[in-house]
């Protein structure tokens, strides 16, 4: 490669999405959900993608984590294109997904199957790490059933984070929890996130999350979903969804949205 190159080819984002569109095509209807997006994220960015309910915002997700195909245009993860899920980038639903039949820690040893050539004990160690990272550390024998949602969630988020992803891709994670839990997790995630520089994309429609959790805000548009507008968010870290300053940004941001939507958002 020449000088030339190296100039013109910067470090290729960690996440591209490049000129997407998709089409649903079901038995009683199509549904346009994406229409040209496009998108760049850098290593260690924190992105929320916000918008009303059907914008298409999951789809996108879903596309980045390669559990589904766009119907045109391409996915780049590390400059290659995705073309199925990998452990690079882990996924985290709303809803837990864990495995009601075996306890805290054997869920986030289930996470580091997804890891080669590590030993019994490695595994169980890395588990630990991770339960302790998310306060559950005296918790790793308990029943699944036995936990508080808060808790389901943050095994959750220690079995998404034990494969060591580059890229955390979270749907709506926190929106079935009480405020005051949910805060704790903000405070958590930020903390996460900015001491193991992950790369996270962040699902929501709670505009004050989206300041409080996203370096940088995208505001989608009703069907079919674009980008409408990017917010750059420059205030300090560890940020506090209760802070006047995250209040004002959120309440623009919530101006401009009611422009251009009839869809109320929270
Ligand atoms: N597998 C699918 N088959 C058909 N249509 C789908 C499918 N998945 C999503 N859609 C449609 O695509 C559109 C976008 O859905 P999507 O779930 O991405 O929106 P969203 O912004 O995440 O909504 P919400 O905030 O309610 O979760 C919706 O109209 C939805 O009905």
């Amino acid at each position: 490669m020449t000088l030339a190159d190296e100039l013109s080819n910067p470090t290729p984002a960690k996440l591209q999405v490049q000129n997407v569109s998709k089409i649903y095509h079901g038995a009683r209807q199509t549904v346009h959900a994406l229409q040209d997006i496009n998108l760049q994220v850098a290593e260690g960015e924190f992105v929320c993608l916000l918008g009303a309910s059907g914008c298409g915002k999951s789809t996108l997700l879903n596309l980045i984590a390669g559990l589904e195909s766009p119907t045109s245009g391409a996915i780049l993860a590390d400059g290659q294109p995705v073309t199925g899920p990998g452990r690079q980038r882990m996924v985290m639903f709303q809803e837990h997904a864990l495995f009601p039949w075996l306890d805290v820690i054997s869920n986030v040893l289930f996470g580091l199957n997804l890891k080669p050539g590590l030993s019994d004990d490695d595994r169980k160690q890395l588990a630990m790490f991770y339960l302790k990272l998310v306060g559950l550390e005296n918790f790793a024998h308990a029943n699944i059933h036995e936990l508080s949602g808060g808790m389901k969630q943050r095994v959750a988020l220690a079995r998404a984070l034990a494969p060591n992803p580059r890229v955390l891709l979270m749907d709506e994670p926190f929106a079935a929890l009480d405020a005051m839990t949910r805060e704790q997790l903000y405070a958590d995630l930020q903390d996460i996130q900015q001491k193991r520089c992950k790369t996270v994309v962040f699902v929501t429609h709670n505009v004050r999350e989206a300041v409080c959790l996203g370096d940088r805000v995208l505001l989608f548009s009703p069907r079919p979903g674009r980008i409408q507008a990017e917010y750059v968010v420059k205030l300090p870290r560890q940020r506090d969804i209760n802070d006047v300053a995250v209040a004002q940004i959120a309440s623009a941001i919530t101006t401009e949205l009611k422009k251009h939507s009839s869809h109320s958002l929270a």
